[in-house]
């Protein structure tokens, strides 16, 4: 099936059969980006091999070069020259929450001026947070006032760094973004969290990792992070595949009765998509975890699912389609922090879901779903491609549902349609 340019509608296709497949999964958004920033700030040349190559990553490559880091490809995999970071630059973010969070405190190292911005909504989301601490870490800041993007760091070729505190309750990334870039600040850096809990722990314990990984001094205690200054080392990455982006895949097992296998799920990971076999067993589906892969197997039937997913509210929205689709109501919660992401999403959910006959409420903190027979309608997307895989996951047993601007998907996930009809016919 040929793929959709934005303005076109695309139909999702139902599943005519229970599905049989075997989805092999491009890499992570998290790890990747996480390595490319390592990678940029190391004592030596790096590789990110396997790489998620989407727009978040391209994104976060080009802002990296547009700062004197040379990242090459060879044969898919990136690079990565380390090199003098330097302006004057202008970085665009697009709408990808790690490289809004991740790259200020880069270009704080650099020399020169760096202009941050990215799509309309980009500037909606949570920024105040890091620019404050970064400004409080002794970077000039300009927002104009706004406490938001756009800005522009004022790099003074360094950044003293030391004790910051944080409201980091919006999202996980604004101390992830800080702990990445603080190994090469003079002081290094202590951020403390203070506020409601913190989401997207799971991402945090990625950040730690991938940071002692480059031979980083990292030490953790609740709500505090310390990272000691020192060198970062030039080693190859190797990344994961992209467990969130398994989410529907895994689903439509459930929803067509049928069996779904991810090649190369990793025996242990940080990555929240992990929580998929736990989450989906509580639905009802069969998890087997083996040589092959991650095996899901759907019954036909499946219950609705009570969750806290605070920790991987990333996985929501797929989350939410699925729910709409089981025996029986759920409760999703611990997730008021999604008003902030792509879109808002609690609100998205609810509007599309409930455009196709659903029935979805909003809680302050979530989504209650009670599913009811749905009929085919136009789901917009709101530029979020976790809106597009919700979307054709309920296309499997919903006939006629048209996804509005398919193409958002290539935030993370550009070959989706392809895979999603590949799945379909039993690849
Ligand atoms: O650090 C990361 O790679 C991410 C952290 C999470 O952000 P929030 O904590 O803002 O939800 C997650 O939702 C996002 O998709 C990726
Ligand atoms: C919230 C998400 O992305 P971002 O990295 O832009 O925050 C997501 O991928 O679900």
């Amino acid at each position: 099936m040929p793929s959709a340019t934005p303005q076109e509608h695309w139909p999702a296709p139902v599943a005519s059969a229970p599905v049989d497949a075997t989805v092999p999964l491009p890499g992570s958004k998290s790890m990747t980006n996480r390595a490319l920033i390592l990678a940029a700030l190391a004592d030596a040349p790096g590789t990110v091999t396997r790489p998620l190559r989407s727009r978040d990553s391209e994104l976060m490559a080009g802002a990296l070069r547009s700062l004197g880091v040379g990242v090459g490809e060879d044969a898919g995999d990136w690079q990565v020259l380390p090199g003098e970071l330097a302006g004057p630059a202008r970085v665009d973010v697009g709408l990808a929450g790690t490289v809004m969070r991740f790259l200020p405190p880069v270009a704080a190292l650099a020399s020169g001026e760096v202009h941050v911005d990215g799509d309309p909504r980009a500037r909606e989301r949570p920024m105040g947070p890091i620019i404050r601490a970064l400004r409080a870490l002794g970077v000039e800041i300009d927002d104009g006032g706004r406490d938001a993007l756009p800005f522009t760091v004022h790099g003074a070729g360094g950044v003293e760094g030391g004790t910051v505190t944080i409201d980091a309750s919006g999202s996980s990334q604004l101390v992830s973004g800080l702990l990445l870039a603080a190994p090469r600040f003079a002081k290094g850096v202590e951020v403390r969290h203070e506020g409601p809990p913190v989401p997207s722990a799971p991402h945090l314990a990625m950040t730690v990792a991938m940071l002692r990984e480059a031979g980083a001094i990292v030490e953790t205690e609740r709500n505090v992070w310390r990272v000691a200054p020192g060198p970062l080392r030039g080693r190859e990455w190797v990344i994961e595949p992209d467990l969130s982006n398994a989410a529907q895949f895994l689903g439509a097992a459930l929803v067509t009765g049928g069996r779904v296998t991810v090649p190369d799920w990793p025996a242990s990971t940080t990555q929240p998509g992990d929580a998929l076999r736990g989450l989906l067993a509580a639905m009802g589906a069969e998890v087997a975890l083996g040589p092959d892969g991650l095996t899901v197997r759907g019954t036909g039937a499946f219950s609705g699912l009570d969750a806290d997913l605070h920790e991987v509210g990333e996985l929501t929205p797929v989350l939410a389609a699925l729910a709409a689709l089981a025996d029986g109501p759920s409760r999703l919660t611990g997730i008021a922090h999604l008003r902030g992401h792509e879109t808002d999403r609690l609100a998205a959910l609810v509007t599309e879901i409930n455009g196709l006959g659903g029935d979805v409420r909003e809680l302050p903190d979530g989504l209650e779903i009670r599913p009811r027979p749905l009929r085919g309608g136009v789901f917009r997307t709101y530029d979020d491609h976790r809106m597009v895989m919700a979307a054709a996951l309920l296309g499997l047993a919903v006939p006629g549902v048209e996804v509005e601007n398919v193409a958002t998907v290539g935030k993370t996930l550009p070959n989706f349609t392809e895979l999603w009809t590949a799945m379909l016919e039993g690849a």
